[in-house]
């Protein structure tokens, strides 16, 4: 039977610099990662494309799925549906490939009390003033928005305290470094490396 791949969480408030560090994380020649594309009712913003950075699907196509069961989470953010494609998930999980997921706190919460033996990385800021000039220096979103963000924000880093691992994002390459270390001691946990020994064991001390 092939051993099932690794499930890593991240999260972090809009604009700590998420999407950057997953892109510089899958581009280091050690790391082999499957990237699980979120839908999400938000448009497009200029040069996303479709099934490549979301899938863009509208509110009825996304209830629909909320209602089939095709989700392994989903959140409402700022207006609009994100949610997690159960299938693909599964699918290269079963087949002994990591996965990696960059959602928001509410949804990474729900696949911790579903998937408890997952990594779950939170991304901070060096502060909410770095976070806001980074949100406003990216340019793709209009102020009212980027003050809900920041809004968001404080409360979701208040959930910091619920994940295994909390990771600076003050500078990208040392972001990238604790990841990739994290995931490395991960992989040397006792009940990832020796199962059989442990049911072997038995349950006694
Ligand atoms: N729960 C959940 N959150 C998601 C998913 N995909 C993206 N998000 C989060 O939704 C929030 C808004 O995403 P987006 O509008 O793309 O803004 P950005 O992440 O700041 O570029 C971010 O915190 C994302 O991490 C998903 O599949 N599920
Ligand atoms: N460590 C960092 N230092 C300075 N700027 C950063 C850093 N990481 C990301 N950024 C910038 O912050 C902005 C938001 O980053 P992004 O990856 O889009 O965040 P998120 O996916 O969390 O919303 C982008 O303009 C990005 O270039």
């Amino acid at each position: 039977m092939v051993k099932r791949g690794m499930l890593i969480v991240l999260s972090g408030p809009s604009g700590v610099g998420k999407g950057t560090v997953r892109k510089a994380l899958f581009n280091e020649p050690d790391v082999d990662f499957q990237y699980s594309i979120s839908m999400t009712t938000r448009k497009p913003r200029d040069g996303e494309k479709n099934g490549v950075d979301y899938f863009f699907v509208s509110k009825e196509e996304f209830e629909e799925k909320i209602k089939n069961g095709e989700m392994l989470e989903y959140a409402k953010y700022v207006d609009n549906y994100y949610g997690t494609p159960l299938e693909y998930v599964n699918q290269t999980l079963d087949s002994g490939r990591d996965v990696f997921l960059e959602i928001e706190v509410n949804g990474a919460m729900q696949v911790r009390a579903n998937s408890p033996e997952g990594v779950f990385v939170f991304l901070t800021p060096p502060d909410l003033l770095e976070l806001r000039n980074r949100l406003i220096g990216r340019g793709t979103d209009e102020m009212d928005v980027i003050n809900k963000r920041i809004h968001t924000a404080v409360g979701e880093i208040k959930m910091m305290r619920n994940y295994d691992y909390a990771v600076l994002n003050d500078k990208v390459e040392n972001a990238v470094t604790n990841i990739k270390n994290i995931v490395r001691s991960e992989r040397l946990k006792v009940t990832r490396v020796m199962p059989d020994y442990l049911s072997m064991l038995g349950d006694e001390d």
